[in-house]
């Protein structure tokens, strides 16, 4: 594909600033660098909503954090909302009820995550290349992942965080080992995220880590997966969370901050929660049909576009 010839504001004359800035929402998918220069360009300009996908913002205090079962809907007021990493949302979806609810000991938090290819983007790391990333797996950003300030801070603690990458092309497995707080045991644990999460139809507690918490049941969908194993020899639990890093990781949780900051039905657009799918139904499939219902029917409902 072309880049797009607009790589700056600079490029736009202030007619054409104002008329992007008087849209009802602005969603800006670009890296870190471009997503500061438009969002500022654009709340200048009188932008009344700026949802900005990248890390640029998401520990600005400015800014609401919309990890919407986390931390609810953007404030009425808010003028910018960052959208989470896709290894944080994971990460705080599981933990976070668990440490809120004083269950789990916040020093000793290890994280390790697997995602596939595409959260790079399209940016080309070496590590990407066809020959090198086909039939391997191995850790990255050892030391040094740009996440691990943004989930320390939403979440509260230290963590210990390593990332590998897999030869997929979407889908995100994280795997937490926590301390359970003397007493507590795993269905403590689940309980907790349970009752977090009983109003939230987006997130799905699973009985057993073993019972689908796979990529192949996330890719495609806005569910979160998590799931708690039983106490490990070393006195750890395991706490597990899946996600499609393209759709929960980034768009599809745009789309439900800009429902929620906009007042609209929460879900709309959405593909459905996994619970409300027919047996046997792929979620790609079901994701492909509300896509298409979502385009089909205001079209086909709006007097003006509907064919006789
Ligand atoms: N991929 C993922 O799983 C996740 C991504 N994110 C974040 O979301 C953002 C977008 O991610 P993703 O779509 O994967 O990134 P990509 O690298 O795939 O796409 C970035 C886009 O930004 C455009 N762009 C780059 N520079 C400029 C510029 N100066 N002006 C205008 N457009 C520009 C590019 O356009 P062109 O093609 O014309 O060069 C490209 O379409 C990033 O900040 C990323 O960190 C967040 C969570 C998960
Ligand atoms: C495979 C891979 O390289 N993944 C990226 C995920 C980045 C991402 O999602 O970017 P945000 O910070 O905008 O969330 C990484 O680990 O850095």
């Amino acid at each position: 594909m072309r880049p797009c010839p607009v790589r700056s504001p600079d490029q736009v004359d202030e007619a054409g600033l104002r008329a992007l800035a008087s849209a009802d929402l602005v969603a800006l998918a670009l890296p870190r660098e471009p997503a500061k220069v438009w969002a500022a360009a654009l709340l200048g300009a009188g932008a009344r909503r700026v949802l900005d996908l990248s890390d640029a913002r998401r520990r600005d205090p400015e800014a609401h954090y919309g990890l919407p079962e986390l931390t609810g809907a953007p404030p009425a007021h808010a003028r910018l909302v960052a959208n989470p990493g896709c290894y944080p949302t994971a990460t705080l979806a599981s933990l976070r009820p668990l440490l809120d609810a004083g269950l789990i000991e916040a020093e000793s938090i290890a994280v390790l995550g697997t995602s596939g290819a595409s959260g790079a983007g399209k940016g080309l790391a070496d590590r990407l290349h066809f020959c090198n990333l086909a039939g391997n797996s191995f850790p990255y950003k050892v030391g040094e992942h740009r996440h691990v300030p943004e989930i320390e801070h939403h979440l509260g603690a230290p963590i210990s965080f390593v990332t590998q990458l897999l030869p997929i092309v979407r889908g995100m497995l994280v795997t937490s080992f926590v301390k359970p707080k003397a007493g507590v045991t795993p269905s403590q644990l689940r309980e907790a995220l349970e009752a977090r999460y009983a109003e939230a139809p987006y997130v799905t507690v699973l009985p057993q880590p073993d019972q689908g918490l796979g990529l192949g049941h996330v890719v495609g969908t806005h569910q979160v997966l998590v799931a708690v194993g039983p106490v490990e020899r070393s006195g750890l639990v395991p706490v597990f969370a899946s996600i499609d890093n393209l759709m929960r990781g980034a768009a599809s949780q745009a789309l439900h901050n800009a429902n929620l900051w906009l007042g609209l039905p929460p879900s709309l657009g959405l593909p459905p929660p996994l619970a409300e799918l027919p047996r046997g139904v792929p979620p790609t499939f079901a994701t492909a049909l509300s896509t298409a219902l979502s385009t089909a029917l205001p079209t086909a409902l709006n007097p003006e576009t509907a064919t006789p």
